[in-house]
């Protein structure tokens, strides 16, 4: 909620509390700061103006829900920023908390700007689609100039008070009372002349070689872009400011604008923005939920393993300040594991600056390193990162039950192994729950938590306060196999592989995934995974390597398609990236580029001799809807069975841990778009050309919805109704 002060020249305050953006749900009441300006300028006694918010807070912005309401109306915010800017009495935007969006922008058409030092500023609209509508794209490079403001505009990042300071975003940084340092300076400024503070009527700086800056700019942007609209009219509206008169420049914005609030991807990106805040509100079958459960304080963590994931998982709770015993099973793992633990500390201390004393990880209360399980008796949650092997997980989890507190928290970083038979071999299997970290896993967003059969209300709440200590965004799902983000990978997996088969290449599939604004596609993912990891997990099921019945069908395992395509190129020692060779071949083992490989092409013919398969070209919009079509449908049985307790979380779980353009909104959200009957319809087709590809059958409770006339994705739940539950 953002307050109107006058000042008067007797220095006693009238105050009038106007509401712009009103809390929670941040409408404009444009007319009551209207009012507000029109009368402190008709009052002789009022000297000067002071804008500042309320509870400690400047303005989030315009309230994003408005843009994707059917009553959506123009939100003239523009012309009252330069009502501010017009006044004949100094305007003093007085910033505490945050100032984002619009509430910059406001604070844009201020004369004067004084922040608290723990404020943050930033004009994120570009990460829900959109962009500063309210002539922020004009007035910010002619205030910190053009390379600083296309930096903060393309990318929305929130700044602290303190770089704002440097940029010259605000004129002054205070400690104490923000009001009352603005009441200061606006005492101060009564008499001076306003014009040089007008930023409309500033010109640009100029940069020597202003062209080739915004050419090479331009590039760097929509290649960070990959798809998504809005940068790169974030940076056409930045240009404009640099090429036409103010007016002019704030037409253009507009013009962008209204582009992309119509674009669909500002949709996609604001449903983004609301399904990371819903799926905070956890439930889970048995009806326990965020609002009953109290997380419990955790002063003290261990990591078991220091593999790959485990160094991961340790750096980011040195970043949560969280004291960390990480132990391994011998002195010579422990030692490596702890090489790399600092080398990774060292590099995020590197990245944080100034900040980074606060992690403080030479200290051994801060982080310990030890191989005796003894060191485990005190800390209140321990997270298992070991090799992901059952008997292995239980012989730990039985050893935890006998010696940690009986109120520890025991977590196991699995990606598909059952939680309740992990939780089987403790004493206390309400204390176990499953935290699937992402790797690098001090990188990534993503953490599925994954609650048992007799995980309590309290381990799920202090899973889910821990994953916000990390800056994760955690996603409570049930337990089955694969949980929510592999259980649905696992048939877009299996679809590339076939296509493959029937006649397309890694770089034609890749590339079809790539366009559509995946990071990577599903051949390049799985050099850099390792073909040897999952090779490992299907050896595990017997559905290759020696435990294979003899006369099993190359093509076939229980009645269904198979592809040993995979194995075949991991007998050949194909494992990737790491061995220099996988579905594309590299400069040498660890290398980064793929290139296609004719080894492979030729592999790739001589297999479909072998197996008698006609080679046929496949279209860019089968191999899409192939991939895509069979992992939402998987995504329609996990809803239908309540291991997610709506799309939002799958959705969430694929724009973090899986690389899914957010500006597609998740693959659930994505559906709707598409139509639910289109996907039908297109799953049935596929389905009768493949009978013997159980995930191509449509789910059950995607003819239902289809049924029901395909409600918006927000009702579907309530459409589930009594489907059984397979936890
Ligand atoms: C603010 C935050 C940093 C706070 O983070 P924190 O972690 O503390 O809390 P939460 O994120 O959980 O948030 C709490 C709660 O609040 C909700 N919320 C927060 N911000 C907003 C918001 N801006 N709108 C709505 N709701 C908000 C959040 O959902 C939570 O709710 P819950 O129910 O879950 O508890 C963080 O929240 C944050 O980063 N917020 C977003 C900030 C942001 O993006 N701001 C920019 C908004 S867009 C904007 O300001 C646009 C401006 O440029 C003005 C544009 C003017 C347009 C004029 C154009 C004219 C042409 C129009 C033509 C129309 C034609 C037609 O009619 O069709």
């Amino acid at each position: 909620m953002l307050r109107l002060l006058l000042v008067c020249s007797c220095k006693r305050i009238r105050q009038f509390s106007y509401t712009i953006f009103s809390n929670p749900k941040f409408n404009i009441f444009l007319q009551a700061l209207e009012d507000g300006l029109k009368r402190a300028d008709a009052d002789p006694s009022v000297k000067a103006v002071m804008i500042c918010g309320e509870n400690g807070k400047f303005s989030a912005g315009a309230d994003i829900q408005g843009f994707s309401s059917p009553k959506r109306q123009g939100i003239a915010l523009g012309p009252l920023v330069s009502l501010i800017e017009r006044s004949e009495k100094p305007v003093v935007a007085a910033i505490e908390g945050i100032a984002l969006g619009g509430g910059l922008e406001v604070a844009l058409g201020c004369h004067f700007r004084v922040a608290h030092v723990q404020a943050r500023m930033g004009l994120p609209e570009v990460t829900i689609g959109l962009l500063p509508g309210a002539e922020g794209t004009q007035r910010l490079p002619r205030l910190i100039g053009v390379p600083a403001a296309l930096d903060l505009i393309t990318t929305g990042r929130h700044i602290p008070a303190t770089e704002a300071l440097k940029l010259g975003l605000v004129d002054e940084v205070v400690e104490e009372n923000t009001v009352e340092a603005g009441i200061r300076l606006a005492n101060k400024l009564i008499g001076q002349p306003l014009g040089p503070r007008r930023l409309s009527l500033k010109p640009i700086p100029r940069l020597p070689n202003m062209e080739a800056f915004l050419s090479e700019a331009l590039v760097k942007v929509k290649k960070q872009a990959r798809g998504c609209l809005a940068p790169e009219l974030c940076f056409q509206a930045v240009k404009a400011a640099t090429e036409q008169p103010f007016a002019d420049g704030v037409r253009r914005e507009r013009e962008l604008f209204n582009i992309l609030l119509t674009s669909g991807q500002a949709q996609a990106l604001q449903y983004a923005f609301f399904a990371e805040r819903a799926v905070q509100r956890w439930t889970t079958l048995s009806g326990a939920s965020w609002k009953s459960a109290s997380p419990q304080p955790i002063r003290r963590a261990a990591v078991i393993g220091l593999g790959t994931m485990g160094r991961g998982i340790v750096t980011s709770l040195v970043k949560a300040n969280i004291p960390v015993v990480a132990l391994e099973q011998d002195v010579e793992y422990l030692n490596t594991g702890r090489k790399a633990v600092m080398l990774l500390l060292e590099r995020e201390a590197m990245k944080m600056g100034q900040d980074a004393q606060s992690l403080d990880f030479h200290n051994p209360a801060r982080l310990q390193f030890t191989v005796d399980f003894d060191g485990l008796r005190d800390v209140d949650l321990v997270i298992e990162a070991v090799f992901e092997n059952m008997a292995l997980k239980k012989e730990i989890f039985k050893k935890l039950s006998g010696i940690c507190k009986p109120g520890a928290f025991l977590c196991t970083n699995t990606s598909a192994l059952n939680i309740d038979e992990i939780a089987s071999a403790t004493s206390h299997p309400q204390q176990v729950i499953g935290t699937h970290f992402f790797s690098p896993a001090h990188v990534m967003r993503l953490l599925e938590i994954i609650y048992g059969r007799h995980t309590s209300p309290a381990a799920i709440a202090t899973a889910m306060q821990l994953a916000k200590a990390m800056k994760k965004v955690g996603v409570v799902v049930g337990n089955c196999f694969g949980f929510v983000g592999n259980r649905m990978m696992f048939p877009y997996v299996q679809q590339a592989v076939f296509l493959l088969e029937e006649g397309s290449r890694p770089e034609n599939v890749d590339q079809v995934i790539e366009d559509f604004g995946f990071k990577i596609g599903p051949f390049r993912m799985s050099d850099l995974a390792g073909l040897d990891v999952g090779w490992r997990s299907r050896k595990g099921q017997g559905l290759t390597g020696a435990s294979l019945p003899p006369g099993t069908p190359a093509r076939q395992r229980h009645g269904r398609r198979y592809s040993p395509l995979p194995d075949l190129l991991c007998e050949q020692g194909r494992f990737g990236q790491k061995t220099g060779k996988g579905w594309y071949q590299y400069e040498k083992a660890g290398g980064r580029t793929a290139r296609p490989d004719p080894w492979l092409h030729s592999f790739l013919s001589e297999y479909r001799d072998t197996h008698q398969i006609k080679t046929r070209f496949i279209d860019q919009e089968e191999i899409l809807e192939r991939c895509l079509f069979s992992l939402i449908n998987e995504g329609f049985n996990i809803l239908a069975e309540g291991i997610a307790s709506g799309p939002e979380h799958l959705d969430v779980i694929y724009i973090n841990g899986y690389g899914w353009p957010k500006h597609k909104g998740g693959p659930m959200f994505h559906a709707s778009t598409v139509g639910l009957p289109r996907i039908l319809a297109k799953l049935q087709k596929y389905s009768e050309a493949h009978p013997d590809v159980p995930e191509l059958r449509p789910s059950a409770f995607l003819k239902k919805l289809v049924a029901a006339g395909n409600p918006p994705l927000k009702e579907w739940m309530s459409c589930s109704g009594s489907q059984s539950s397979k936890l």
